[in-house]
């Protein structure tokens, strides 16, 4: 980084912005295989809040990846770099005062964990755990049925590794569950934790 760069001093603070929205920034994290329900859930959640008159705003992996992140692929250090870049658009939609949700498989612990680090107390991890078998029935783009066959490389589950988080703030199994309950299950935690008001 350039050394002649200072950190510029916002005319309206932080808190402001909190004040007029009426809930707390908050960043949800879902992370997951390919299939397991990340983009499903966190738009019923997403629909869920601004019904609720939360100020909300969604990153999703296939759209990111068509505009910013454009430029990279599914190697390690694509994804690497793809999360580092969301970790940072999200933290400045934070600042702003949103709730902000975030739709990537991000399959990394240490990913994560930075993520984490950046945003403190707003960092709210939520594991969409669908077994590797049921993402695989499910197929939604028929992903899987290429990769098997070889013809996508470093497909995560497949050939390429996910690291299961180990302590999510919320944890959501979604073969025993509806979509709108998994949303719920959301929703309630930011709730239960002060992020939003009962309604
Ligand atoms: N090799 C490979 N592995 C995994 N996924 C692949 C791959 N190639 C393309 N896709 C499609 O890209 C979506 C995942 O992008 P992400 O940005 O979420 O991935 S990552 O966080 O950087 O790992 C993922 O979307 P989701 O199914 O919504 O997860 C796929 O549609
Ligand atoms: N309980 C559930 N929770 C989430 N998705 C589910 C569930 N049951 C079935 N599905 C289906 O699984 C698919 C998940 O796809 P998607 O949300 O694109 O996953 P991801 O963003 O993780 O790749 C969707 O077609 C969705 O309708």
């Amino acid at each position: 980084m350039d050394t002649n760069i200072v950190w510029h001093q916002a005319a309206v603070s932080h808190h402001e912005r909190c004040e007029q929205k009426g809930h707390q920034p908050a960043i949800l994290w879902f992370t997951g295989l390919s299939g397991s329900g990340k983009s499903t859930i966190a738009n019923a959640v997403d629909r869920m809040l601004f019904e609720r008159g939360c100020h909300t705003y969604l990153l999703d992996g296939d759209n990111v990846r068509h505009g910013l992140n454009k430029d990279l692929g599914f190697d390690d250090d694509s994804r690497i770099e793809n999360i580092r870049r969301i970790t940072e658009v999200a933290n400045l939609f934070a600042d702003a005062g949103l709730l902000v949700s975030t739709a990537f498989i991000s399959p990394f612990v240490s990913d994560r964990a930075h993520a984490r680090e950046l945003a403190g107390d707003r960092f709210i991890e939520v594991y969409v755990d669908t077994p590797l078998e049921i993402c695989e029935q499910r197929d939604p783009k028929g992903l899987y049925k290429k990769a098997r066959k070889g013809e996508i490389p470093h497909f995560t589950g497949i050939s390429s590794p996910y690291e299961a988080p180990e302590a999510a703030e919320v944890h959501l199994k979604t073969a025993d569950m509806s979509i709108e309950a998994a949303a719920t299950q959301v929703v309630d935690y930011l709730t239960v934790n002060g992020f939003i008001p009962n309604q």
